[in-house]
């Protein structure tokens, strides 16, 4: 059996500590280390009693570093971890819309002679588009639609109570690269539909609060060479954060297990 014995687990909130739960009772994937932000290490400690908890992740005795904890731990943790050589799992992939990310990624990749893997995360048929993007796309749109409190604490409240509203509104209409700018811990979604098909400046971006819905609902609508598909996600979202869907977990404990397992899909 094909094991992986040492983890850097980046971010422990809705994400991490659910990957971990997960993970509780894998014999082929071990997570040794979380690494949260220095004022964050004594409850992370108590939280996670079977982990080293970090500030950093470790320079030596890493073999896979996989992160859940936002845009900001790309540039902070992944770029020099793959730069030592180690490969990297990410769910913030809103994270690329940063101008040069994407190319710091792949020079750090390259030198380290490793990979960043980008996970789904809450979307699916990314294998779809991006099979189709090799044949040639013409339009991708994506549609993200949340419950009000889902965009609490985003320029969504700007000149509006989110509260308030009675009625399906568009908060956003852009590009993916301006979404996942503007909207990080809500539009990384819009960032992965782009990177798999057209690009973060050529794929159609809505985000709509909706006081009618209790899920995040993501919508892709691609026509291109292969033909077509609409695909709608009807996700639910985790009860210890409201902006994320819990499929975004079963994601990363899906690449996770696909990096063990003898038959992979
Ligand atoms: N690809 C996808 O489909 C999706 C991707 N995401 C991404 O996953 C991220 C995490 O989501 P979620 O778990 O719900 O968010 P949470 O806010 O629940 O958890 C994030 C955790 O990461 C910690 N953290 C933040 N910055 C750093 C850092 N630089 N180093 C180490 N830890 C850090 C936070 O600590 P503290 O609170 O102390 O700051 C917090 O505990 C989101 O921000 C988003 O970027 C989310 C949903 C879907
Ligand atoms: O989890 C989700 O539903 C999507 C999300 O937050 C994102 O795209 O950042």
């Amino acid at each position: 059996m094909t094991t992986i014995t040492r983890i850097a687990l980046i971010g422990c909130g809705a994400i991490g500590t659910a990957v971990l739960e997960l993970l509780r009772d894998d014999p082929a994937l071990r997570v040794t280390v979380v690494v949260v932000p220095a004022e964050g290490m004594a409850a992370a400690q108590k939280a996670v009693p079977d982990a080293e908890v970090a500030s950093m992740v470790p320079v030596a005795g890493i073999d896979l570093v996989v992160e859940t904890a936002g845009h900001a731990a790309i540039e902070e943790h992944v770029l020099p971890a793959l730069a030592r050589g180690t490969p990297c799992v990410v769910a913030s992939v809103g994270a690329l819309s940063a101008a040069g990310l994407a190319e710091k990624l792949e020079a750090a990749a390259i030198a380290g002679r490793t990979q960043v893997q980008l996970i789904p995360g809450a979307i699916g048929a990314i294998d779809a588009l991006a099979a189709a993007r090799i044949g040639g796309l013409d339009s991708v749109r994506y549609t993200g639609r949340k419950p009000p409190k889902a965009w609490k604490g985003t320029p969504a409240e700007q000149g509006r109570d989110l509260d308030a509203l009675t009625e399906a509104t568009v908060i956003f209409e852009g590009s993916a690269r301006e979404a996942a700018l503007l909207y990080p811990k809500n539009a990384n979604v819009a960032a992965t539909v782009s990177l798999a098909g057209l690009g973060l400046d050529k794929t159609l971006v809505r985000l709509i609060a909706d006081p009618a819905t209790a899920e995040n609902v993501h919508t892709v609508e691609a026509e291109g060479a292969f033909g077509s598909f609409e695909l709608t996600m009807r996700n639910k979202p985790l009860a210890a954060n409201p902006k994320t869907s819990a499929l975004t977990v079963y994601s990363a404990v899906r690449a996770l297990r696909n990096r063990v397992a003898p038959l992979a899909i």
